[in-house]
């Protein structure tokens, strides 16, 4: 395990901002701490690259205790949102920069320094711009120089704090692909925060979702994704329905429909109101119901979006508002329009019973 953070608090005034949280890192993975504003992702960056002090609580790299370490001292690179390069330095000068400021005894000789920072420089791909200035480049290539300087010094750990954040969204996903690449190169231990869960999921090996300065869940971004442990950290993760529903006798029911058997363990969970989670594209339209497992609805809007077709109904029972996704195949065989009475079907659906006892449910 490379960081351990073990039982971390801080507060702010009387704002908790983070409430006895642990985590593991594994190494040479890059794990993405996900979660709303004010999660507290920021803070336990902060923490664990010592420049903020926790309340109470302990900070492990490699099973060394870096708790009272002073940042200079733990190894740690950072990259954030706004670290403006150093204006006046030519890219070159600035990817050196690092290496010219360590201890004379420390200090690698001139034309290693030039090695490695034109090694870095083509790492990230931008090995032509090292006589430009920062002005002269765009903020995705600033962004990847800054990333080149925090390698330079050869850290342990690779702190990342919303790195894409101020960038426009092709950039950005131009950028996640690329940190992607890049990170399967040099397998350097990394955390990066986001509240983007798309960019989690498509970025890192692993994600730990916070919420309330807590960790909600950890994992695999597949697992994750496909066993999200509460609904929290289900309707954090993308689009969702959510509809009510009962469990009478291990089915669900829903607005009159009868979805299925449930797979729910808890006996308590047999015969009791249930949340129920569906996304968009997870809910499929028929326009028969001869079993009686599709919830009546109508077509309030359509449109075609590439190779989707995104459709939002109305359900005739409660009048809620459900969102599918279709795609443009399935769609061409029922071609239904605005105004259609059609059959809402849940594949897929997560059932979430009272009192916090959940189960999944899948057709
Ligand atoms: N120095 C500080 N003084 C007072 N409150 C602070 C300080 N730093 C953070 N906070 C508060 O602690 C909470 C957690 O902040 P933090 O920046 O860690 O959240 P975050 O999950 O990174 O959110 P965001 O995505 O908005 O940056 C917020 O409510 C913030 O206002």
């Amino acid at each position: 395990m490379s960081i351990r953070v073990t039982s971390i608090s801080k507060k702010f005034h009387d704002f908790v901002a983070l409430d006895n949280l642990s985590l593991e890192l594994p190494e040479g993975q890059l794990t993405a701490l996900l979660g709303p504003s004010g999660s507290g992702k920021t803070t336990l960056l902060r923490i664990i690259a010592g420049l903020e002090l926790p309340d109470s609580g302990q900070i492990e790299f490699f099973g060394q205790d870096q708790t009272n370490q002073h940042v200079s001292q733990r190894g740690v690179g950072f990259v954030f949102q706004h670290y403006a390069l150093f204006k006046h330095m030519s890219v070159f000068e600035n990817v050196a920069y690092g290496l010219k400021v360590k201890p004379r005894h420390e200090r690698p000789d001139k034309a290693t320094i030039r090695k490695k920072v034109m090694e870095l420089l083509d790492l990230v791909q931008l090995g032509s711009t090292a006589d430009r200035y920062p002005a002269q480049l765009s903020g995705g290539q600033r962004q990847r120089i800054a990333l080149a300087r925090a390698l330079a010094v050869e850290p342990r750990v690779l702190l990342l704090d919303e790195p894409f954040g101020a960038l426009d969204a092709k950039v950005r996903a131009e950028l996640r692909s690329w940190l992607r690449r890049l990170h399967d190169e040099i397998h350097l231990t990394s955390i990066f925060v986001t509240h983007d869960q798309e960019e989690a999921l498509e970025v890192a090996d692993r994600i730990v979702v916070m919420n309330q300065g807590k960790v909600e869940q950890e994992g695999s971004p597949d697992a994750v994704y496909e066993n999200p442990a509460n609904p929290f950290v289900y309707q954090f993760l993308g689009n969702v329905n959510l509809f009510h529903g009962r469990v009478r006798s291990g089915h669900l029911e829903v607005e009159q429909a009868d979805i299925g058997p449930t797979d729910m363990e808890n006996a308590r969970a047999q015969d009791d109101e249930a949340a129920v989670y569906v996304r968009p594209h997870d809910v499929e339209i028929t326009l028969q119901n001869p079993d009686h497992t599709g919830i009546e609805a109508r077509i309030t809007y359509l449109r075609s979006v590439g190779p989707v077709v995104r459709l939002e109904l109305q359900t005739l029972h409660s009048g809620r508002l459900v969102e599918a996704h279709m795609g443009r195949e399935a769609w061409r065989i029922i071609k239904p329009v605005v105004g259609d009475r059609v059959f809402v079907h849940l594949r897929n659906a997560q059932v979430y019973a009272k009192e916090g006892v959940w189960g999944d449910y899948v057709i």
